[in-house]
């Protein structure tokens, strides 16, 4: 499975994003093929590989045939021309080719970011509205995050606590502060890692990067110490911030552990072996171990031994032909100088996996199927993230995901 972390040292953007992405090996000329299915003209996608401090990475950018009008919105001025509403934009996504997965997450995005200059600037939603080239960048950098993603396969995505810069920057309507405004609503019952940076004074995280952040990034922290590291990207920022301005996206293959089975029946391999001279602490270590290596599962039974002694069994679940593996790691890391094992008969359910979108972020499900027996399972580990990322109960995350797999029954 391909996991993707978002190094964000120096913020994000739309741009940066993309350019990530592109430097990760996203094929440009799919990338483009796959943007055509907007529908959209009067765009032209300017990608460059240059060194910025000596370290070479992507620089991507949006280039409209009319002037690029930056910001979402004019409060205030109703009186100049093309605009676009958040329901023009969401019709444009939704009459496209694209996938309905990529149409869902882009329109969750812009209503995301519509949302919060609703409440900033004490709009209603239907109110917000976009410039007709500001709004078209936005949904170039928007969407084409989403398809640079699927090009790249990725599962899964993590980040590092968001680093903004301080002051005030200027837009059309005067002077806002850092961060701004439409990013720090987004922030509102989240728990979404923000570090400012008061040596910097400007913009680093833009709305457009935080709402793609909302929306794909599961759980934050530091880089992922597992799964090998198969590419680093970098997409660089247009503001000269005084230090190296980009985003660095790193692209990992990490364990299956959300495995699809077909078959109905299996054979595991039972090793066990009895403990009563070995400390919690280095049998605790041996367990991370066993399960790192791929063990189906590792546990603990508490037993009495000869001459009085309270231990334990330790018993390892695994695949039988990796055997030998598990074996040399119980004996690496216990102090029994022989292990047992046992081939077993299993009966299982089949399983799938499948990908509920919610107002949380994209959730997986288990589906277990076997007999007509249907048994549907949301992953702790999304649900635990998407809690923590939305300042919510686990049960809040879980009764969404059941709420929206009932709606799709419903729907077929
Ligand atoms: O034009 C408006 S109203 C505007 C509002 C806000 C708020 O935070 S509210 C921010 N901005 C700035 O516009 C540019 C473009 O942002 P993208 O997300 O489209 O890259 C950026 O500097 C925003 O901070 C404009
Ligand atoms: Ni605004």
């Amino acid at each position: 499975m391909k996991t993707l972390y978002l190094d964000a040292f120096s913020g994000i953007s739309g741009d940066m994003f993309i350019g990530a992405l592109l430097d990760l090996g996203v094929n440009f000329e799919q990338f483009q093929t796959e943007l055509a299915k907007l529908h959209v003209g009067d765009y032209r996608l300017r990608h460059e590989r240059l060194a910025k401090n000596s370290i070479y990475g992507t620089n991507f950018d949006v280039e409209m045939n009319d002037e690029k009008d930056h910001g979402f919105i004019e409060p205030h001025d109703h009186h100049h021309h093309d605009v676009r509403h958040l329901s023009d934009i969401c019709s444009l996504i939704d009459s496209s080719d694209l996938s309905a997965k990529i149409k869902k997450q882009s329109i969750s995005v812009f209503t995301e970011i519509a949302k919060a200059e609703a409440a900033v600037h004490q709009m209603t939603l239907a109110d917000v509205h976009f410039h007709e080239v500001g709004a078209l960048d936005s949904i170039v950098d928007i969407v084409g995050c989403f398809i640079a993603l699927d090009l790249l396969g990725v599962d899964d995505v993590g980040a590092s606590a968001l680093t903004d810069g301080s002051g005030f920057i200027r837009v059309a309507h005067g002077q806002m502060p850092v961060p701004v405004p439409a990013v720090m609503q987004m922030r509102i019952g989240t728990a979404i890692p923000i570090k400012q940076r008061t040596d910097i004074q400007t913009e680093l995280i833009t709305p457009t990067g935080m709402g793609l952040v909302k929306e794909i990034v599961s759980h934050f922290g530091t880089i992922p110490e597992d799964g090998v590291l198969l590419k680093t990207g970098y997409g660089f920022g247009k503001r000269d911030t005084g230090s190296f301005n980009a985003l660095r996206a790193l692209l990992f293959e990490t364990k299956k552990s959300r495995q699809t089975v077909n078959t109905d029946h299996d054979e595991v391999l039972l090793i066990e072996a009895n403990l009563d001279d070995q400390s919690g602490e280095s049998l605790g270590f041996a367990m991370d171990q066993l399960i790192d290596a791929g063990a189906f599962d590792v546990f603990f039974t508490p037993i009495y031994m000869k001459k009085n002694r309270p231990a334990c069994k330790l018993s390892v679940l695994c695949a039988p032909e990796e055997r030998d593996t598990f074996v040399n790691l119980l004996l690496k890391h216990t102090s029994t100088i022989g292990v047992r094992y046992q081939v077993m008969q299993r009966s299982i359910m089949q399983r799938q996996f499948k990908k509920v979108e919610t107002k949380f972020g994209t959730i997986r499900v288990k589906v277990a199927r076997r007999d007509g027996v249907v048994k549907q399972t949301a992953e702790y580990d999304d649900c635990a993230c998407a809690a923590r990322t939305h300042g919510v109960s686990l049960a809040a995350v879980e009764q969404e995901v059941r709420r929206q797999l009932s709606d799709s029954l419903n729907q077929n």
